[in-house]
């Protein structure tokens, strides 16, 4: 991230460009003045100097020269005369003229200051030299030639020769530069007074004139700061004309780049934050929604299993500190399976749709129900005081499902077995109430469909029951001995005679224990065990049917029992044709038993196996019928021989009034279809009666014969006289 522009704190704010330039104009001139002062001060000096000098030699020689016939002469006035004449001359200090021998003929003193003693060897050979004193005196000596013309005294001129070297005298001259050092002083000093004048008015000019310079600098610095600190709509007005004004205008430019090219990255960051906004919003969804979809069951809404268990562990958690008893109760919906089997999966989706928000309808504020898949839910009740409180709800939800259900054009009765345990009575932990609900919810199954039970601990007992059936089950399919079929006849109810025996399947363990089928098959059918289990049933069954033909005992047909896992199963048409193979019996010797679950569970596919076994040769029997939901259409395509009436309508023949009709309707409509009708369940002669009014065909039941071992058979078929015979011979009739 760029640091925000700081600009420099007053007290440490370095000097600025206007300063510096300032600065350097004001030495600069400072420094030129100064030299040129020098200079001046110098030259002046020099030419004071110079002119003092000149001055000095031109009166000194003037003296020398001048004195010449006064000295010839030793005309010593002449020379006080001539010193005289020098008194106007402001600059003279000191004259005197000296003699050959260097002796003082004549002086005249024109200022206080003491003449300096010149010694004999000062003086000079010729002309005249000069030499500083201090202080302010400058000292001329110069030697007075003799003439070379003197005056005669007659004519005033005559010559006297050539006049030789030897000086006639000499001239000492002192001058005082006082006065030409004050002229030169009093110069310097108006040339100072103007430098500063001048160098002021430079210094104020140079500083306007940087401060103007600078000035377009420093807007240029302001605009800068103004842009670093995020402000980009700034107009920079430069108002020269040079390189500044470029340095504008490309500032200029560059800020209206900047600022175009912050409102496209504005416009993008609001672009990408809406972006990233709605992504999120999305991905919330998404994620709610994955949430509530793993939390849920999808088909009713409901939550499922692991939502469930979680508010359940989180009411646990509160029982915990608050004391209140939870009660978990388990619903199985009562044959379900055979409504989806009958009907299909879409109507029992439907009907599972219908069921689950009844049960939310049912359920008091706070309670909640789930669904655990399949036909089973389960509610979490929290807060209840005691048994009789959950009781009430078991109830509740019963009673919410007294009326039919009208589905498909079919009318359901929704009955339910219900489980319950409470916490803490039944468990602390989730695990534990929800299995020991399951457990009750089987106990109340078995005990008869449509009630609620409570979990005791015996049930576990019946869980392990059950485990050992399915145990005990493996083992017997090893051990011959152990599943033992007995057969049950099948006769004309016109006459008693036998057309075929069902085999029903015995189980006794090595213990000696009988147990039923209605308990074991069951479990059989829960574990996948029916198929191995019903293979053998097959093929014992063949067996005996092969004993007996080869006996030459009169059986047309013997029929055996197939549950739903077998007929589904792989090759199921392949097993039944090599027991028949295997045992030599003829295909049309063979009935197989189908319920209506099995042929209407996936129809299409039903049809087709059954129409396999029916190449084969078999017959085929529609068993319990009346009892699933099979549709007349499908009856009407079913390549069927036999249809067997429930026993729970023969039972209720006699005295109820639409059980009759029902029974009556059966058989009519089965011969409509060219199918024979059987009887199952017949345990008295007043059920007889109505059923050879219906029409029927065939009987079977503990009233003829119950189901009996093979060695019994054998020889009820070897009577003379079998007891069906007897009781539907024509004999009979008369009672009948
Ligand atoms: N898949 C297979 N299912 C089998 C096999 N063996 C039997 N079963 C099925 O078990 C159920 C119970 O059978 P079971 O206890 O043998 O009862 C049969 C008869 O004993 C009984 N019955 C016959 N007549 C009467 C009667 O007059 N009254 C009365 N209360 N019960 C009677 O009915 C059962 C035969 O019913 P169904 O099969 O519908 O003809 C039962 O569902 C058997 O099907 C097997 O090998 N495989």
């Amino acid at each position: 991230m760029a640091k925000p522009y700081l600009p420099f704190p007053l007290a440490v704010r370095p000097m600025g460009i206007a300063a510096k330039l300032s600065l350097l104009a004001v030495s600069t001139i400072l420094l030129t003045a100064v030299a040129i002062g020098v200079a001046v001060i110098r030259t002046q000096s020099k030419l004071a100097f110079d002119a003092l000098k000149g001055h000095g030699e031109a009166v000194v020689s003037m003296l020398a020269q001048s004195g010449e016939f006064p000295l010839y002469s030793a005309n010593r006035p002449a020379l006080t005369q001539m010193l005289g004449g020098l008194a106007d001359n402001k600059d003279i200090a000191y004259a005197a003229f000296y003699g050959a021998d260097h002796t003082l003929l004549v002086e005249r003193r024109f200022r206080s200051s003491a003449p300096a003693r010149v010694k004999p060897a000062d003086w000079p050979a010729r002309g005249v030299s000069h030499r500083s004193l201090g202080g302010d005196q400058l000292e001329f000596l110069a030697v007075v030639k003799p003439p070379a013309r003197v005056p005669d005294e007659d004519d005033g001129e005559a010559f006297v020769g050539a006049p030789d070297d030897a000086p006639l005298g000499y001239v000492q001259l002192t001058l005082s530069s006082a006065r030409a050092k004050g002229e030169a002083l009093s110069f310097i000093n108006e040339t100072a007074r103007f430098a500063i004048v001048v160098t002021a008015l430079a210094i104020v000019l140079t500083t306007l004139f940087t401060r103007r310079l600078v000035q377009p600098l420093r807007d240029l610095s302001r605009a800068a700061r103004e842009v670093a600190e995020g402000r980009l709509g700034q107009t920079v007005q430069i108002s020269s004309t040079d390189e500044l004004a470029d340095l504008g205008r490309a500032f200029q430019h560059m800020v209206d780049s900047l600022g175009a090219s912050r409102a496209r990255l504005l416009e993008y960051q609001n672009l990408l934050e809406d972006r990233v906004q709605s992504r999120t919003r999305e991905l919330e969804q998404a994620t709610a929604q994955a949430l509530d979809l793993a939390q849920r069951d999808t088909l009713t809404g409901l939550p499922n299993r692991a939502h469930f268990t979680a508010m359940l562990e989180q009411a646990l958690v509160a029982h915990a500190s608050s004391g209140e008893r939870i009660a978990v109760l388990f619903l199985d919906l009562d044959l379900f399976k055979r409504i989806n089997d009958t009907l299909g999966h879409q109507t029992g989706d439907t009907l599972l749709q219908h069921i689950a928000e009844a049960l939310r309808g049912a359920l008091r504020d706070g309670d909640l129900v789930a669904r655990f898949g399949g036909d089973e839910f389960v509610i979490l009740a929290r807060d209840v005081r005691n048994t009789e409180q959950v009781s009430g709800i078991a109830r509740r939800i019963l009673n919410a499902f007294l009326t039919p259900v009208e589905l498909a054009g079919h009318s359901f009765k929704v009955g339910f077995s219900i489980g319950i345990s409470i916490c803490p009575d039944h468990g602390n932990d989730a695990a534990n109430l929800l299995k020991n609900a399951d457990l009750a919810m089987y106990a109340s199954k078995e005990a008869g469909r449509g009630g609620y039970r409570f979990y005791t601990p015996d049930l576990n007992q019946r869980a392990m029951d059950r485990l050992n059936i399915e145990n005990g089950l493996r083992r017997a399919l090893d051990n011959e001995g152990e599943l033992i079929l007995e057969y049950q006849p099948q006769v004309e109810l016109n006459g008693g005679r036998m057309v075929s025996a069902e085999a029903l399947l015995r189980w006794k363990t090595p213990e000696g224990t009988v147990i039923s089928p209605g308990r074991f098959i069951p479990i059989a059918e829960e574990t996948g065990l029916i198929v191995p289990i019903g293979e053998k049933v097959l093929r014992n069954a063949c067996a005996t049917l092969a004993r007996w033909r080869a006996a030459g005992l009169p059986l047309p047909r013997i029929a055996v029992n197939i549950a739903a896992p077998q007929f589904e199963s792989r090759n199921f048409g392949d097993t039944v044709a090599r027991a028949l193979a295997d045992y030599n019996v003829p295909p049309d010797r063979l009935e197989l038993e189908l319920t209506e679950s099995v042929i209407v569970r996936d129809a299409e596919s039903a049809l087709r196996e059954m129409a396999r076994l029916k190449e084969l040769g078999v017959s085929i029997a529609l068993d319990d019928f009346g009892t699933g939901y099979s549709s007349l259409s499908y009856l009407s395509r079913m390549p069927i021989d036999l249809v067997k009436i429930d026993r729970a309508f023969v039972m209720r023949s006699t005295d109820d009034d639409n059980a009759r009709t029902i029974v009556r309707s059966i058989v009519a409509l089965s011969h409509a279809l060219r199918h024979k009708v059987v009887a199952e369940g017949v345990e008295t002669r007043a059920q007889l009666t109505q059923l050879r009014r219906a029409g029927c065909d065939y009987v079977q039941g503990f009233l003829l014969a119950r189901p009996m071992s093979e060695a019994a058979l054998t020889a009820w078929l070897s009577s003379e006289v079998t007891p069906a015979e007897a009781l539907l011979g024509d004999k009979a009739n008369e009672w009948i």
